[in-house]
């Protein structure tokens, strides 16, 4: 059987009770470090904390070579580990798919998502949110301006834009890099950049920082530690603008 577990947002004690105990009574665990990440807690503070020994996955070990995670799963109970919701913002569907055609038995463990905590951090509502977009980090000739067209499309259609930042294996976009970035991708295709964005840092953390303001206010601030995200607000219902300013400083 090859079970997906959400590991909630920050540290090892934000898994449900009931993914701890699959982890506990599991054959074998992966852990893939590419999509997301608990920076509250490492890979040996979570093998204490499951007891067990972590097998650690880079994305073409998912993605390109998942033999060793099937073969786990056809011989016991493998577990496969992910921050935040296994199946939010992942391209795990495709293991899923892969195991089910070859006979393997699936099932997930839910845990909070990034998705969800910006509701309660920011007062967005989150039926109001539209298309999620990604801000990567740019490369020699290869720029993307798509995130902004996403924001764009979502304002003229008043719906707020969760736009994901980029995790590198050494670095991770910060609030600050993703607005700059935005700002240039403004510049590029000759567009307004957004009036208001909301930063948001280490959503789960006992101290998560959110921050809203245009963008001038939000390249200067200090959010500390990662993981941080951006969203982008639509126009601003009363009781939105109101939350924002009592906890975001708006
Ligand atoms: C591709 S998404 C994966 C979402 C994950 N599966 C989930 O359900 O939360 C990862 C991105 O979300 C944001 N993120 C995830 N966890 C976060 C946290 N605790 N605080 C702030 N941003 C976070 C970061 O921008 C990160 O690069």
């Amino acid at each position: 059987m090859l079970t997906f577990i959400g590991l909630g947002l920050y540290d090892e004690k934000d898994i449900s009770v009931k993914g701890l105990e699959c982890i506990k009574s599991a054959d074998s665990v992966f852990l893939e470090g590419y999509t997301s990440r608990l920076m509250g807690a490492d890979i040996n503070k979570l093998e204490e904390y499951y007891g067990k020994k972590i097998t650690f996955l880079g994305r073409a070990d998912v993605e390109q070579h998942p033999e060793n995670i099937l073969k786990a799963a056809e011989e016991g109970n493998a577990v496969f580990l992910t921050g935040g919701d296994p199946m939010v913002s992942t391209t795990h569907a495709d293991l899923r798919i892969r195991a089910k055609e070859r006979g393997i038995k699936t099932g997930i463990i839910h845990a909070a998502s990034i998705q969800n905590a910006v509701c309660g951090l920011s007062g967005l509502q989150n039926y109001r949110f539209g298309k999620s977009c990604s801000v990567p980090y740019p490369e020699k000739g290869w720029f993307p301006t798509t995130p902004l067209d996403t924001i764009t499309h979502n304002i003229e259609n008043d719906l707020h834009t969760l736009v994901f930042l980029d995790i590198k294996p050494d670095r991770h976009m910060t609030v600050g890099e993703g607005v700059s970035l935005i700002e240039q991708m403004a510049e590029k295709k000759g567009m307004k950049t957004p009036e208001i964005f909301v930063g948001i840092a280490r959503a789960g953390s006992p101290e998560p920082v959110v921050i809203a303001g245009d963008a001038g206010k939000l390249k200067a601030a200090d959010f500390g530690e990662p993981l941080h995200i951006i969203v982008v607000p639509a126009k601003l219902h009363l009781m939105e603008k109101e939350y924002l300013e009592i906890f975001a400083g708006l």
